[in-house]
C-alpha cells in the first residue's frame, strides 16, 4: 500500500494526516501554536513556531504510524489564508506573520479604494478587507519602512513552511487570489495593482497550480523527520479550496460549511464572469480553472473556543456541548452576536463587536452556549441568503471542520440554513484535501473528482426538522437587528478601549 501526508497548516494548529489509496486516514497527529496578539486587533504568529511544529507532528507521524517511510510517496499543504511573511535577501523572516484574524488595516483598506476605486474590483473580484494580504504589506510600509525596504519575498504561510522544507519559492493561484494582488481572472500578478500602490512586483513569488509539483524534501529535513529525500512535494492550496476539494465541492452547486477558528460558506462556481459585486469573496479553486465564493464570519469557531477558555475551561468540547439538549431552540430568547473581533460577511467591518441580548434572571449556563452555537450559525445564514439571493441553489451542505464534530450542532445548521446537511467520515476537510492534491499529483486518479469518488464518504444526513426552520426564522429576523443596533455602542467602545490601551 502506498500513502500521501496531507498538512493543515490551521490558524490553531498544524494537523497531518496520512492517507492510504483508499482514502483511509492511517494516522493523524496534531500540534498546537499560539497566537501573538499584542493589542486589540492585532494578530501575529511566528513562522518559526509553524516550521517547528510541523516538523514535529511529522516525527511523530512517521514514528508511530508503522508505515515504511519508502512507501509515502508525496506531501502537500492547506495552509490558512492571507497571512503576511516577509522574507529578505537572504530568505530570512524579517517579522512576525500579520494573520487573516487581524484587523489593524482599516486605514490600508480605504487607501487601497482611494487610489484603485472599480479598478481592484475588475481585477481581483473582491474588495479590500482588513485580513487580506494586500493592506497588511501597506501597513508594513507605512509603519515598519526599514523592514519593507529589506522584503524581497512576500509568501503565505503554508507557502513559508514549504519553502523550508523544500527550498522552493513558489505560492498556488488559490491562495495567491486571497493577497489581493492577482488578477483572478487571467492568473497573472497584477502590475496595475503595484505600479499604482507602489509596491515591487518582484515581491510576488512564481505562480503555481496546487498540484503542481514543486520539489523534494531538503535532505536535511527529510533525515529529521525520518522520510525518503526523493518524497514529493505538491504545492497545496488556501485552506478554504482544500476543505473543499477533501469534502468533494468540484462542480456547480455544491456547498460547503466550514467551522474551524472562522467560519465559511462557500460554493463552487465555473464562471469566471459572475459577479458579486464583492458581497462575497471570489477566488481561484484549488483545481484549476475553477473558482469558488465565499462568506466569512471571522469567529465561528473562535467564539466557542473564547466561550470555553472563558467560562468552563476544564470541560471538554463534547461536555460543554451536551449543555445544548439541556436548553431549547432560541435559548429561551438569548441571541448571541459573533463579532468577537470584527467582522466580515455580510458586514464589512473591524470595529463592531459581539454581544449577548436578553439575558434573562432564568438564563442557565446552557442556553449560554446554545446562545452561542445558533448566533455562530445564524451569522454563517447570512452568507447563504446571500447565495440565495443570487440565485445559487443551496438544498445540500456538506459541513466540514471541528464545528462538524457535534451532531447537535450539525442538527442546528440543517435547522438554520433549510438544508440537509451531510457529515463526512473525516471532518479535516482541509488536510484530506492537501493529501488529494498529492494522490492526484502523484498519479494515482487522473483528475481530483476521481480522487473525491474514492476519498470522501458521507457518513450521516441531518434534515431540517420543518418546526425549528419555522422558529429560527422567527429569531434570525430578530438576530439581523442586532448589527445596525449596536454598530455605533461598537465604535464608542472601541474608542474607549483604544484611549485606554494608549
Ligand atoms: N467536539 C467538538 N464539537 C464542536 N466543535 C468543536 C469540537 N472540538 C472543537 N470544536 C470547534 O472547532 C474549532 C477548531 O476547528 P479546526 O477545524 O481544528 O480549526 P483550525 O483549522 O482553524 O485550527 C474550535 O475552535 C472549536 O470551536
Ligand atoms: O481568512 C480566511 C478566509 O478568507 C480564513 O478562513 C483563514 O483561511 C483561516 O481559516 P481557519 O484557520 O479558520 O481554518
Amino acid at each position: 500500500m502506498k500513502y500521501v501526508i496531507g498538512i493543515d497548516l490551521g490558524t490553531s494548529a498544524v494537523k497531518v494526516l496520512l492517507v492510504n489509496q483508499e482514502g483511509t486516514v492511517c494516522f493523524e497527529v496534531s500540534k498546537e501554536y499560539p497566537l501573538i496578539q499584542l493589542q486589540s486587533g492585532f494578530s501575529e504568529q511566528d513562522p518559526e513556531e509553524w516550521v517547528k511544529q510541523t516538523i514535529s507532528a511529522l516525527k511523530d507521524l512517521v514514528n508511530r504510524a508503522g508505515v515504511s517511510a519508502e512507501d509515502i510517496e508525496g506531501i502537500s499543504y492547506s495552509g490558512q489564508m492571507h497571512g503576511l511573511v516577509l522574507l529578505d535577501a537572504r530568505n530570512q523572516v524579517l517579522r512576525n506573520a500579520i494573520l487573516w484574524n487581524d484587523t489593524r488595516t482599516t486605514k490600508q483598506c480605504k487607501q487601497i479604494t482611494d487610489t484603485l476605486g472599480e479598478k481592484l474590483i475588475t481585477i481581483t473580484k473582491n474588495i479590500p478587507l482588513e485580513g487580506f494580504t494586500l493592506p497588511k504589506l501597506l501597513w508594513v510600509k507605512e509603519n515598519e519602512p526599514d523592514l519593507f525596504g529589506k522584503a524581497v519575498t512576500l509568501l503565505l504561510p503554508k507557502d513559508y513552511l514549504r519553502f523550508r522544507m523544500t527550498g522552493s519559492l513558489a505560492m498556488d493561484y488559490s491562495d495567491a487570489a486571497g493577497t489581493l494582488l492577482l488578477d483572478v481572472s487571467s492568473g497573472a500578478w497584477s502590475t496595475e495593482i503595484c505600479e499604482m500602490l507602489d509596491i515591487p512586483i518582484t515581491l510576488c513569488p512564481p505562480l503555481v497550480d496546487s498540484f503542481d509539483m514543486v520539489g523534494t524534501l531538503l535532505p536535511g529535513v527529510a533525515r529529521e523527520i525520518g522520510l525518503s529525500g526523493s518524497t514529493k512535494v505538491f504545492a497545496g492550496g488556501a485552506d478554504n479550496a482544500c476543505g473543499a476539494i477533501g469534502a468533494g465541492i468540484l462542480s456547480d452547486g455544491d456547498t460547503m460549511c466550514s467551522i474551524g477558528t472562522s467560519g465559511v460558506v462557500l460554493s463552487y462556481e465555473d464562471n469566471k464572469n459572475r459577479e458579486f459585486h464583492g458581497k462575497v469573496h471570489f477566488f481561484n479553486h484549488a483545481k484549476g480553472s475553477a473558482y469558488y465564493t465565499m462568506g466569512v464570519t471571522l469567529a465561528a469557531g473562535f467564539s466557542l473556543s473564547w466561550f470555553k477558555s472563558t467560562f468552563a475551561n476544564e470541560e471538554s468540547y463534547e461536555n460543554l456541548l451536551s449543555d445544548l439538549g439541556k436548553s431549547p431552540v432560541g435559548a429561551r430568547g438569548l441571541i448571541f452576536t459573533p463579532y468577537l473581533v470584527g467582522e466580515r460577511t455580510p458586514h464589512a467591518d473591524a470595529m463592531i463587536r459581539g454581544s449577548f441580548v436578553g439575558i434573562d434572571a432564568n438564563h442557565q449556563r446552557a442556553d449560554f452556549t446554545r446562545a452561542v452555537i445558533e448566533g455562530i450559525t445564524f451569522s454563517l445564514q447570512e452568507s447563504i441568503e446571500i447565495f440565495r439571493r443570487e440565485r445559487k441553489e443551496i438544498h445540500r451542505i456538506i459541513s466540514i471542520g471541528g464545528g462538524a464534530k457535534s451532531d447537535d450542532w450539525l442538527q442546528i445548521q440543517a435547522d438554520i440554513f433549510n438544508a440537509t446537511v451531510l457529515k463526512l467520515e473525516n471532518e479535516q476537510g482541509p488536510g484530506m484535501g492537501a493529501a488529494m492534491l498529492a494522490a492526484y499529483g502523484c498519479g494515482w486518479f487522473d483528475s481530483l473528482e476521481a480522487c473525491a469518488q474514492e476519498f470522501t464518504r458521507v457518513i450521516k444526513e441531518f434534515q431540517p426538522n420543518k418546526e425549528n426552520v419555522g422558529q429560527y426564522e422567527e429569531l434570525y429576523s430578530v438576530y439581523k437587528e442586532i448589527y445596525p443596533a449596536t454598530q455605533s455602542v461598537s465604535t464608542e467602545l472601541y474608542k474607549f478601549r483604544n484611549s485606554k490601551s494608549n
